[in-house]
């Protein structure tokens, strides 16, 4: 067997649906439904931007990765000093990680959406050539995240002010913001961190581009892997839109876990995390009324628990029980 079926082996890979971004765009009326039912039946899916006209996101993939290496690379003191508050970004180990026990093993360069807007100083991006990739990326990102929310609304007969974008305006604060995600290779890591905990996201939608195998969904059949396909994104749905559709779309329960090929190289994960206005309420799974900003501060404080104060509640999944939680 070569070393390539070897590593391929090694892999179980999910069964995800394929929703195309250009049919979208045109409306196609069974592209619609793909989507709709991709949303209320697995909560994660490809989109398909091979199609695109003009799609910044793969153009700018490799820009961004040029310069996640470059940022990851300086020494910890360094980044730390863009570290303003684990909400915003930071070093790895905040989190629980994939093994019992253990802290999680990723650090994080996050470029908060309205930061962009407003042009404010960005201490992580202030001296790189990479800004303007930055913005066109994360802007790319987040055309893509309103055409799917457009549609989500026609499939849902939603008009006016009940549209998911109606929730989602430009011009009111959100948490929005692009996360360039490293994980070191396991050789390298100086702490016990493992991995990215199991865990639902928090906002709308979460758009993510990785070369790298890691990430696993949790399906009936036990954890499968997301194949990193080329001109693909890997789209998930999040808690707070499962919330404002009374569960009808589903978030999935995600988490990484490191491999043979992590073990000696680095992974880098790309993701854009859509979140509604944060003053938008909604009715969480447990029946309690939060706004979106309350659910967001919840979740990232249970983040930092550990593992048997995470079990002793459902706010991790999402509100989901251990039944629910998979595909
Ligand atoms: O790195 C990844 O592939 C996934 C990251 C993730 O699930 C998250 O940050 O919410
Ligand atoms: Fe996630």
């Amino acid at each position: 067997m070569s070393e390539d079926e070897q590593q391929e082996n090694q892999y179980a890979w999910a069964e995800l649906p394929v929703v195309d971004a250009r049919r979208l765009e045109l409306q196609d009326v069974d592209e619609v439904v793909r989507l709709f039912q991709a949303c209320c039946e697995y909560g994660f899916f490809y989109l398909n931007l091979s199609s695109l006209d003009g799609s910044k996101v793969d153009e700018s993939e490799g820009r961004i990765l040029e310069l996640m290496e470059g940022y990851f690379r300086q020494p910890l003191q360094t980044k730390l000093r863009d570290a303003v508050g684990s909400h915003t970004r930071g070093p790895a180990g905040t989190s629980t990680g994939v093994v019992e026990g253990s802290r999680d093993a990723y650090e994080a360069l996050k470029v908060a959406r309205d930061a962009v807007a407003s042009q404010a100083h960005d201490p992580g991006l202030a001296d790189t050539a990479y800004v303007q990739d930055v913005r066109e990326f994360a802007s790319a990102c987040d055309s893509l995240c309103y055409l799917i929310l457009a549609r989500l609304s026609d499939a849902l007969n939603l008009e006016a002010t009940e549209r998911l974008e109606s929730f989602h305006r430009h011009t009111v604060e959100s948490t929005t913001f692009l996360g360039l995600l490293h994980y070191p290779s396991s050789d390298t890591l100086l702490n016990s961190g493992v991995g990215h905990n199991k865990h639902t996201d928090i906002g709308t939608l979460t758009l993510l581009l990785s070369r790298t195998p890691g990430l696993q969904v949790s399906t009936s059949d036990g954890w499968r892997f997301v194949r990193p396909r080329q001109n693909h994104m890997v789209i998930n749905v999040g808690d707070t839109v499962r919330f404002l559709s009374n569960a009808l779309l589903k978030s999935c329960v995600h988490r990484v876990v490191p491999t043979k090929q992590t073990a000696t190289q680095s992974r880098y994960s790309i993701c854009y995390f859509l979140r509604p206005e944060s003053g938008v309420s909604v009715r969480t799974s447990d029946g309690r009324t939060r706004t979106v900003r309350q659910w967001h501060d919840e979740k990232y404080e249970v983040f930092k628990l550990s593992h048997d104060e995470q079990k002793a509640g459902l706010v991790l999944t999402g509100g989901m029980d251990s039944k629910r939680e998979h595909l």
